[in-house]
């Protein structure tokens, strides 16, 4: 493709030199992986700044490059205010908008996204569709999976997939984005045909430096929904009404919204709610009817990841029965709320929860079923939200009878001071065990019949990151070793 057409949809740039005749035959953006005849673009990073790697991308064959300042090279470069949102254009572009002409399903929200991404990937199967999914455990294109290393990748890597989705005939794909990829404008480019909106509550703020400025960076998925080159209608903005932020998204979009809901008035609701010890029943009442959902997922947080799942489909023409028929067959996502059975006389839980919200909605749900004590093994991940440390253990201390704080993912971090982060404040009534493993063996052999073992924050992850190193660890397989170790003591 011809360089002035990668640029089609780029508003404003500068050039050095002519660059009507410049072929380009790849787009990269790392220089490592330049090949010949790519256009080399040059961002900004946390570590890096890949202005400082255009020798190499040259030396490598880069046919051109896209920066943010003028160069002292001899190739072609296109200068533009911001390479990363442009990246996403030039992506978008170079893979002849694979979005475009596919139902697109975005999710954004600090909790839920992949559990409903994953819900909705069984209803649109179930309605006959190919799908594609993408998030933070992995990228599936029909059956295939594929490792990702962000829960919403770089417009690169993304396009490109989206590009081999349609090749591979999907017509139906479901994303997460997060905040990180919204204000990095990963999703830049993206046609998007519904929006989704799960909940906000304190989570990046290492990244996001106020809680404003979290909530704009998810509001800009619905002010980009129907936003794009060539939109193909109608487009949909499924909103938790419940949620303090439903506003700011609703007025951040010119679509139609489409609200769900517990508690406030909305298009979709949940009604005679019932939760109990095997999961859930409710009257799913929609535009298109109503419907008696028996599910096994268990929660009321659970009950809102099924209301935005069936809103989302509603908003894709699935019909009501059809929703009914995946919801009611859907045994929820690996990691998050996953009992681990060794026929011991107690539960055990895996999930998720890294976020103050999550744990309370997690150690709530379980309380209300627990005939014994709920006892809590939680960390928090290193060179992550610092500001969370502490209430996260202050939901583990209120909400669990035996909060156990011990290390999750300590990056680069010192495990001893992420603990202290945590617990400085607390007087005392808890127990803290940098070991992980050691933290579930000292929970599990606590634990007493009727009572209930929560492993949070890790979930689906199959590793331990410490000092930029990953170790095998699986809160599931340790969990399942240790039980049995435990019954064979006896
Ligand atoms: C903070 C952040 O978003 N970092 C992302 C960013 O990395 P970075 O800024 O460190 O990049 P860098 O290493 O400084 O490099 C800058 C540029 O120089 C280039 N470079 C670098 C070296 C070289 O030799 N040659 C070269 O060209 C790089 O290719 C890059 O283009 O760009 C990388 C490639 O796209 C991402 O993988 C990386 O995500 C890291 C792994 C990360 O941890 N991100 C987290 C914070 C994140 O994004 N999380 C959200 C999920 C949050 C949630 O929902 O809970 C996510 O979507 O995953
Ligand atoms: N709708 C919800 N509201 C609040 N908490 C939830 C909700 N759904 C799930 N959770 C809790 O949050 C945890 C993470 O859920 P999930 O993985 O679906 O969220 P996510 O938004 O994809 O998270 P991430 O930002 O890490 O990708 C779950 O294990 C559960 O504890
Ligand atoms: N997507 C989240 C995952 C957190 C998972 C938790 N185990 C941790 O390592 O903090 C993040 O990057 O903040
Ligand atoms: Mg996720």
């Amino acid at each position: 493709m011809k360089l002035p057409e990668v640029l089609t949809h780029i508003p404003y740039f500068q050039t050095n030199q002519s660059i009507a005749e410049i072929e380009i035959t790849g787009v990269e953006m790392d220089s490592r992986e330049v090949k010949k005849g790519d256009l080399f673009i040059c961002l900004p990073g946390e570590h890096f700044d890949g202005h400082d790697f255009v020798d190499q991308a040259i030396k490598k064959g880069a046919a051109a490059l896209v920066c943010e300042r003028a160069l002292d090279v001899s190739i072609p470069y296109v200068v533009v205010p911001d390479s990363s949102r442009a990246m996403g254009s030039i992506a978008n572009t170079f893979y002849k908008y694979p979005t475009t002409g596919m139902q697109l399903v975005g999710i954004t929200g600090t909790n839920g996204k992949t559990s409903i991404s994953y819900l909705l990937e069984e209803v649109f199967q179930m309605n006959h569709h190919k799908t594609g999914l993408i998030g933070t455990i992995q990228m599936k294109i029909n059956e295939s999976v594929y490792p990702v290393k962000n829960t919403t990748p770089d417009s690169l890597f993304l396009q490109k997939s989206f590009h081999t989705m349609k090749e591979q005939n999907v017509d139906t794909t479901i994303m997460e984005v997060s905040s990180h990829a919204l204000d990095k404008g990963r999703v830049h480019g993206c046609d998007f045909d519904v929006a989704v909106f799960t909940n906000l509550s304190q989570d990046h703020l290492d990244y996001h430096s106020t809680m404003d400025e979290y909530l704009h960076a998810k509001s800009l998925l619905f002010a980009q929904l129907g936003n794009t080159y060539n939109p193909q209608h109608p487009k949909f903005a499924v909103i938790n009404e419940d949620d303090d932020a439903a506003g700011v998204m609703k007025r951040s979009t010119a679509q139609p919204v489409l609200s769900y809901g517990i508690h406030k008035e909305a298009a979709i609701m949940a009604k005679d709610l019932h939760l109990h010890e095997k999961g859930t029943t409710f009257t799913l009442s929609t535009p298109e009817g109503e419907t008696l959902i028996n599910s096994s997922l268990m929660g009321k947080f659970n009950v809102y990841n099924m209301l935005a799942a069936a809103g989302a489909a509603i908003a894709s023409g699935v019909k009501l029965e059809v929703i009914k028929k995946a919801l009611e067959a859907s045994k929820g996502v690996r990691g998050r709320f996953e009992p681990v059975e060794e026929n011991q006389p107690f539960g055990v839980v895996i999930d998720y929860a890294h976020t103050p919200d999550s744990l309370h909605n997690v150690l709530q749900t379980m309380r209300e079923f627990c005939k014994g004590k709920v006892r809590v093994v939680v960390g928090c991940g290193g060179n992550r939200d610092r500001t969370k440390r502490p209430l996260m253990a202050d939901v583990a201390m209120e909400f669990g009878d035996h909060a156990i704080f011990t290390s999750d993912n300590p990056r680069t971090e010192s495990p001893e001071q992420i603990l202290d982060d945590m617990t400085e404040h607390l007087s005392g009534g808890y127990d803290r065990i940098v070991d992980r493993r050691e933290a579930i063996e000292y929970a599990l052999g606590k634990a007493q019949p009727g009572d209930m073992v929560l492993i949070a924050g890790k979930g689906h992850e199959t590793y331990q990151e410490i000092n930029g190193k990953r170790y095998e660890f699986d809160d599931r397989e340790i969990a399942r070793e240790l039980l049995k170790q435990l019954k064979e003591s006896k």
